[in-house]
């Protein structure tokens, strides 16, 4: 038990992040009218090496061009390991104008990763007298980036987010699959010859839930690539919301509404939440500590949980 209290992650929905292509101007308006809660315009690995000048032409347009509504609007630039980030922070911090938030790192490996990244923001927006601090997403999708997950959730105030990116941490790890999330064939137990699941994904989200909780940031789940699959994404993300992610990738529109569902508590949930904290409150007023919630022990741990479910609810419907 520490004495230090837990700090809160900003109180700003992040259900759902829907990303496209910058070197696909034509979807950038209906992104906008989407209903996600974050738009990541994407410069890095969606767009082929050649487009990348082109990309970040469109979208440094489409910042100011575009009514973004109260989207949270942020830009993924490319790796440290390319000769293309530095131009990306420069060219759409300098031109884009004040309406962007966000710049989303990928393939982060250490704190040093975003104190470059940091130094270099700082200089432009020093010399721009922008008004609005930018603020960081980092991809956590390598085997440096979850083996440093807890310097890295650390690393500066300006980070607001981490998400686990799927596809590129399981090829940091040497995973043999070329699945994009989810449930994978051959990660089973066996017993009396009958196949039972698990969950490949779920010690990583872990690690990035606890960095990410120690140090106030919002820990989000990465891209499910089948996006035909409307049930596996539900599966992926109400795992994921079990243990404490706020939100996930859409790579597709139809995943935004299925995530905007998982991350909303329901109805029933926030009614079941305020009953337990009613209870609780009759429980003080007795001088109890715990007490009996349709037939199980709800105690002082249980305000706690309760409160989870109801401010995420209140913070969601503003
Ligand atoms: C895996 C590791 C990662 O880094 S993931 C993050 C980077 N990847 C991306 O940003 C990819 C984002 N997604 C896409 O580019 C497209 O959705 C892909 C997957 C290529 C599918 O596109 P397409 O073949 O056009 O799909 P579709 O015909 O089913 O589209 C139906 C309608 O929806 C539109 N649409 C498509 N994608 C988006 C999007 N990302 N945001 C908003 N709208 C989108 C299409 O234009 C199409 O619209 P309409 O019905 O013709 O008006
Ligand atoms: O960038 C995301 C990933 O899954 O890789
Ligand atoms: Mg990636």
């Amino acid at each position: 038990m520490s004495f230090r209290i837990q700090p809160q992650a900003p109180a700003r929905p992040n259900r759902c992040q829907l990303f496209g292509p910058g070197s696909r101007p034509a979807i950038f308006e209906k992104m906008a009218a989407s209903a996600a809660d974050v738009i990541n315009l994407d410069l890095e690995d969606s767009v082929a090496p050649d487009d990348k000048a082109e990309a970040r032409k469109n979208i440094i347009q489409a910042i100011g061009d575009i009514d973004w509504g109260q989207k949270y609007l942020s830009v993924r630039i490319n790796g440290l390991d390319t000769p293309f980030w530095y131009r990306d922070v420069v060219d759409v911090l300098e031109q884009a104008g004040d309406r962007i938030d966000q710049i989303m790192i990928p393939k982060v490996g250490n704190a040093s990763d975003i104190y470059a990244v940091d130094a270099l923001v700082t200089a432009v927006e020093t010399a721009k007298r922008r008004a609005k601090p930018i603020s960081f997403e980092v991809i956590i999708e390598s085997a440096a980036g979850i083996a440093h997950v807890e310097e890295i959730a650390a690393s500066s105030p300006r980070l607001q987010a981490m998400s686990l990116g799927a596809a590129d941490f399981a090829a940091s790890m040497g995973m043999q699959t070329t699945g994009i999330g989810g449930t994978q064939e051959n990660y089973y137990m066996l017993q009396d010859g009958v196949k039972h699941w698990s969950d490949p994904w779920h010690w990583a989200q872990t690690a990035i839930v606890a960095a990410c909780r120690t140090h106030g940031v919002l820990p989000v789940d990465g891209p499910f690539g089948d996006f035909s699959d409307d049930e596996g994404y539900r599966a992926q993300a109400r795992r994921s919301a079990t243990l404490g992610m706020v939100g996930k990738w859409a790579i597709h529109p139809k995943q935004v509404a299925i995530a905007n569902e998982v991350f909303t508590p329901s109805d029933e949930q926030v009614a079941e939440a305020r009953e337990i904290l009613d209870a609780m409150e009759k429980a003080k007023a007795n001088g109890e500590g715990a007490t009996v919630y349709k037939g199980r022990l709800v105690d002082i741990a249980s305000i706690k949980q309760a409160e989870v479910i109801v401010r995420q609810s209140e913070m969601i419907s503003g």
